[in-house]
C-alpha cells in the first residue's frame, strides 16, 4: 500500500504530503499523530488532553534521504558509527529510506465492564522497507505502530538478509519536556555505561543521572525508564522489549550549537532516551532471522 494506493484506508487515518513530503496522519479522538514515510518517521503523537509527547525540531528537514531531528527516528542496521566504528552514514541507512505504509487498522474502543476497563480508539499502522540494502544483503524491516490516548507502542523488526548481521538498531525517541533541566529519571540508577563524551569509558552510574549538561551515555539498561518532567507535571514511562541498552542524549547547549537543524535553545525541550540493542549489547542474527526491538510509551500528568 503507498500513496497511489486504492485500497480504503480507516475512518481517522489519511494520507497526506506534510512539509512536502509523503506522510501518514491519524486523527481520532483519542489522538493525533503523524508518521512521515521518510524514516517512517513518527514526528509527533498528541493523546487527547495532551501535549505532544514527542518534540520535533521546527527548524528539521524533510526531504527523501535526509533524516527527520525530533520525533521517532528508526536507527539501524548500525548504530552511530557502528561496531567497527566507521560505518557511514551514522546511525545507518533506516532513517534514510522512503519506507511503503503496509496497513493501516482501525480499533474502536470497548469497556470490559467485568475488569473494569476501558480500551481506548485505537489504531494500528505499519510501515515496510524492502529491496533497499545498499550492501546488497537484504536486510529489510518492518515497523508497527499501536496508536492510543494512553500509550504509544512503536516495534522495529529487522531481518537479516543473505548475510548474518551483528545488529544494532534503536528508537532514537525524541521526547518532549518542559525544561530538560527541571527533569528527574528513574530506572538508571546503579548500571553500567558507556559514556561517549569520554571516548566509551565504562562507568557505574551513582543514583539517577542529574541533567546539568550534555550526556551521551549508552546504559546497560532493558527495563522501564520514567523521566518526571517537573515543568509540564507530567510523568513519560518507556518500557522498552527486546532491547538490551538505553541511551540518553542531549547535546546542551555547546552541542547544539553544532546541529544545523535545530534552534540555538531547543536542547531545552526535549531529552532522548533510545530503547537500543547498541554497541556490546548487539545481536547476532543468522540469514533471514528477525529481530523484535519494541518501546511501550505512557504518560500521565500529574
Ligand atoms: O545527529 P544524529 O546523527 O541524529 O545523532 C544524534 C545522537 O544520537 C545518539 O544519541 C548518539 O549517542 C549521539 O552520539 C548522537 O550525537
Amino acid at each position: 500500500m503507498d500513496e497511489n494506493t486504492t485500497t480504503e484506508l480507516p475512518r481517522g487515518v489519511r494520507l497526506e504530503d506534510v512539509h512536502g513530503t509523503p506522510a501518514v496522519l491519524v486523527e481520532i479522538a483519542a489522538c493525533t499523530a503523524v508518521i512521515h514515510r521518510d524514516g517512517a518517521h513518527l514526528t509527533s503523537w498528541v493523546p487527547d488532553g495532551e501535549d505532544d509527547v514527542l518534540w520535533t525540531s521546527p527548524d528539521a528537514v524533510y526531504a527523501e534521504g535526509e533524516p527527520i531531528r525530533g520525533g521517532i527516528p528508526l536507527i539501524g542496521p548500525w548504530f552511530g558509527p557502528g561496531r567497527d566504528g566507521r560505518s557511514a552514514p551514522a546511525h545507518g541507512w533506516l532513517r534514510r529510506r522512503r519506507w511503503d505504509l503496509v496497513s493501516a487498522e482501525r480499533f474502536h474502543g470497548w469497556a470490559d465492564e467485568d475488569a473494569d476497563v476501558v480500551h481506548s480508539d485505537s489504531v494500528a499502522i505499519t510501515l515496510g522497507l524492502v529491496d533497499d540494502d545498499p550492501a546488497g544483503d537484504g536486510i529489510s524491516a518492518q515497523v508497527h505502530f499501536a496508536i492510543a490516548v494512553d500509550h504509544l507502542q512503536v516495534r522495529l523488526d529487522i531481518t537479516a538478509g543473505s548475510a548474518p548481521l551483528e545488529l544494532e538498531a534503536a528508537l532514537h525517541t525524541y521526547l518532549s519536556v518542559g525544561d530538560v533541566r527541571a527533569t528527574r529519571l528513574h530506572g538508571l540508577a546503579g548500571a553500567r555505561y558507556l559514556d561517549n563524551l569520554q571516548d566509551l569509558r565504562e562507568l557505574t552510574q551513582d543514583g539517577e543521572p542529574q541533567l546539568t549538561g550534555p550526556v551521551d551515555r549508552v546504559y546497560d539498561v532493558d527495563g522501564p525508564v520514567t523521566v518526571h518532567d517537573e515543568v509540564l507535571e507530567r510523568d513519560i514511562v518507556i518500557t522498552p522489549k527486546c532491547s538490551t541498552r538505553t541511551v540518553l542524549w542531549n547535546p546542551w547547549s555547546d552541542g547544539a550549537a553544532h546541529l544545523s537543524d535545530m534552534p540555538l535553545d531547543a536542547w531545552q525541550q526535549f531529552l532522548c532516551v533510545e530503547t537500543a540493542v547498541a554497541k556490546d549489547g548487539a545481536v547476532h542474527l543468522e540469514p533471514g532471522q528477525t529481530h523484535h526491538l519494541q518501546a511501550r510509551y505512557e504518560v500521565s500528568s500529574r
